[in-house]
């Protein structure tokens, strides 16, 4: 199995060539829409790279009375921030190519989180970035459904894990949906 460093490079690579050449559009799955109702609140996120789009899946949520929010960082070591998002409000440049929302807007804590990731597995655990913005969210909303975005070939058949590591609820791609986001 190899170690986390290496499937990043790996995965990275691969995301590249598939979204590049084939891509798609990730929707959402009949079992993420039955989530989404008025007072729910959504974390989106805006992609970088080559990363999967979970932009049809908040629209949907926006559409079904959801607050939209989005995470925000100031670094590799400050934790994830949640600040409501609408779409004609203006996204921030920030650190790490990240385009984020204003902090002027209210912090509000999501019920549902979507994650961007470099690889998933069949247990649904996630491999991120590295800098375990997310893990550290999951382990801060522990009752927050989690629910991975990603393309097809970002599926590994299993992944190496750390104790810190909490598997996701759900994974929705471009071709199907699993765990709990399979419906
Ligand atoms: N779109 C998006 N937003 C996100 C994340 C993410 O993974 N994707 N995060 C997830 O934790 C948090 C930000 N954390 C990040 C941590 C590390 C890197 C990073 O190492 N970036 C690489 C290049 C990324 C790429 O092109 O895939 C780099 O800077 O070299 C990026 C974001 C919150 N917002
Ligand atoms: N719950 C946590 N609290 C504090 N630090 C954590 C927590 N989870 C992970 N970390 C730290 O984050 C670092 C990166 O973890 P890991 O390699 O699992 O990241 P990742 O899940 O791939 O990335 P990310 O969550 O940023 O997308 C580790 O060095 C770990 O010590």
């Amino acid at each position: 199995m190899d170690d986390k460093p290496t499937l990043r490079a790996r995965m990275r690579a691969l995301r590249d060539e598939f979204a590049m050449t084939i891509g798609g559009v990730i929707v959402p799955s009949p079992a993420l829409l039955a989530r989404f109702a008025p007072g729910a609140t959504l974390s989106s996120y805006v992609p970088i790279g080559s990363e999967a789009d979970p932009s049809a899946i908040a629209f949907a949520a926006r559409e079904r009375g959801c607050t939209i929010v989005l995470p925000h960082v100031t670094s590799r070591e400050s934790p994830v921030r949640f600040f409501e998002w609408h779409p004609d409000q203006p996204l921030i440049d920030g650190p790490l190519g990240l385009r984020q929302p204003s902090t002027d807007a209210p912090e509000v804590d999501p019920d549902i989180v979507l994650a961007p990731l470099l690889a998933f597995d069949a247990a649904l655990n996630r491999l991120g970035q590295g800098a375990g913005h997310y893990d550290r969210v999951f382990e801060r909303l522990p009752g927050a459904w989690r629910i991975g975005i990603a393309w097809s070939v970002q599926q590994v058949a299993a992944l190496a894990t750390d104790p810190w590591d909490m598997p996701l609820h759900g994974v929705v791609t471009e071709a199907a949906a699993f765990g709990e986001a399979a419906a």
